[in-house]
């Protein structure tokens, strides 16, 4: 029999992507198209969720002749997507009532303070491990049933569905037979019960959502259909995995033991912590979330959000003028021994954990007639890592865990001064993959696990392979004055309100 593989599918917020794995984890094709952003008011982020769905047929096309292989050779297809982005659509005809309302999108805030105002934060915190912020899912939903003309009513007669991407992309792969979403998305809609593992009746009344439009929920890795024969190439491939970006990429880095964590530098950084069984509550700005189930057993992370890591890079780039591009940040970088005692604090969209601060702005300190740009771009750089340690620091606090280490993926891990100053900081390892691929890689162990085409877990950790470990060299004194410093620019830049 001829070899076969797992296809992966990741939708993400700029582009989705396809990615075809062999046994070995490794990639044999992948496939990218950007997708259109929709800013209809400012801070409103939409996207087309019948765009979403022809990019993820064309990549599919695409990872598959790349990797010059038959579409018979797939054995499973795994699904990944961008979190907490709300789609809202009509069951018998399969169109979207409305744009999709993107996650980064702020257009439920007044939403927000009157559910805040009503005093019911709490309640949600402690049954869904999130805060009530346009963020999740659950105030875009109330929204499009407030904005769009029928849809109340529609919803109420069951006729339309609501689903995050990975639920649109099942509906649309299986011809409109299948429903469902998994524990990872589901626990980042406010809806969902994170203890009970039960969507939450009193919070849908508090959010007048009617459960009739909700997915079922199931575990991570099954199979929960097939392909339709009319959407894949005339053939039937089960679909066996599901899991939200940042938690496929906490699977796809074998972080399986309590304690393991993986930071993300995309965009952003996410940072999550698998727990285990243990559901922990954070004191410091962390969310609680379900990291996955599998065959029965869900295990929870806390999780940390960085909102500018990378995306300071292309304000070098393309703001300031600074670089080229964005990977040249490190010749400039290594080009001085130190920042100089310049601080620069990316809080261009406020601060996301610890701090949590919407109102604060970017700042820059210890500017003095010797500073050059090489100080400045080093500064900037150096930002990620002291935001990362911010979020760790309280990880551990939280987690009561000691840190093992942190494996790291995303675009700017190539970055070996970043990755080398971030180990300095944290007075940790580093770990790198081979594989930087890990949130497609994720989804796609997921779904290899459904059908066996890996055994278990075990085999995964044993198959994560190491390109390169960081090591602290910076004496501790240093260390410490550095990230000393640090914290006082933050705290200045939050005090400067206009
Ligand atoms: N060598 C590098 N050094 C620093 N930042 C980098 C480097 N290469 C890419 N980046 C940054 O990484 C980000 C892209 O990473 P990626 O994981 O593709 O992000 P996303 O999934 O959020 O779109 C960009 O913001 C870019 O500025
Ligand atoms: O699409 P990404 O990679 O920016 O990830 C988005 C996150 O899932 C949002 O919570």
């Amino acid at each position: 029999m001829s070899q076969t593989y797992i296809l992966a599918i990741d939708q993400g917020t700029t582009s989705s992507r396809a990615i075809v794995f062999d046994r070995q984890g490794r990639i044999v094709g992948t496939a990218q198209q950007e997708i259109k952003q929709y800013f209809p008011k400012p801070g409103w982020v939409e996207h087309d969720a019948n765009e979403i769905w022809e990019t993820v047929s064309g990549v599919i096309a695409d990872s598959l002749s790349q990797a010059r292989i038959l579409p018979e050779q797939i054995e499973a297809i795994g699904i990944t997507n961008q979190r907490e982005t709300a789609v809202v659509w009509d069951r018998h005809t399969s169109q979207p009532i409305h744009n999709a309302i993107v996650w980064q999108s702020r257009q439920t805030q007044d939403i927000c303070e009157e559910l805040k105002r009503q005093g019911h934060e709490e309640r949600f915190r402690e049954k869904t491990g999130l805060l009530i912020d346009p963020y999740f899912s659950g105030t875009k939903i109330k929204w499009l049933l407030a904005h769009v003309e029928g849809a109340r009513e529609k919803a109420e007669n069951g006729d339309v569905l609501f689903g995050t991407i990975d639920s649109w992309l099942v509906w649309k792969l299986t011809g409109g037979k299948v429903h469902v979403t998994d524990y990872s998305n589901a626990s980042r809609t406010l809806m969902y019960n994170i203890h009970e593992l039960a969507w939450d009746e009193e919070l849908l009344g508090i959010l007048d959502i009617p459960a009739s439009m909700l997915p079922e929920v199931r575990s991570s890795s099954e199979v929960y259909g097939r392909t339709d024969k009319h959407q894949f190439f005339g053939i039937e491939v089960p679909i066996a995995g599901i899991a939200g970006d940042q938690q496929a990429a906490l699977f796809g880095q074998a972080c399986f033991d309590k304690g393991m964590a993986k930071n993300t530098y995309g965009t952003g950084c996410f940072m999550l912590m698998n727990t285990g069984d243990e559901l922990v509550r954070s004191e410091h700005g962390l969310l609680t979330t379900i990291a996955w189930g599998i065959g029965g057993r869900v295990e929870y992370a806390l999780e940390g959000s960085v909102f500018v890591a990378g995306s300071a890079m292309q304000w070098l780039r393309d703001g300031l003028r600074m670089l080229k591009q964005t990977a040249d940040s490190e010749m400039y970088a290594t080009r001085v021994s130190s920042s100089d005692g310049v601080y620069v604090v990316p809080a261009f969209v406020g601060m996301g954990t610890p701090y949590w601060d919407s109102e604060m702005r970017g700042a820059v300190f210890g500017l003095t007639r010797g500073t050059t740009k090489e100080h400045f771009i080093r500064a900037t750089l150096e930002s990620l890592a002291y935001q990362s340690k911010d979020v760790l620091d309280v990880m551990a606090l939280d987690s009561g865990l000691p840190i093992k280490g942190l494996r790291v993926d995303g675009g700017a891990v190539s970055n070996d001064f970043l990755m080398q100053f971030q180990s300095d900081l944290l007075g940790a390892e580093v770990e790198r993959p081979v594989v930087n691929e890990t949130t497609a890689l994720g989804a796609a162990y997921l779904a290899g696990l459904a059908v066996g085409y890996w055994a278990d877990k075990q085999e995964i950790a044993d198959g994560w392979e190491l390109e390169r470990t960081f090591r602290p060299m910076m004496p501790e004194e240093e260390r410490d004055r550095k990230y000393a410093g640090w914290k006082k620019a933050v705290k200045a830049a939050m005090a400067f309100k206009l």
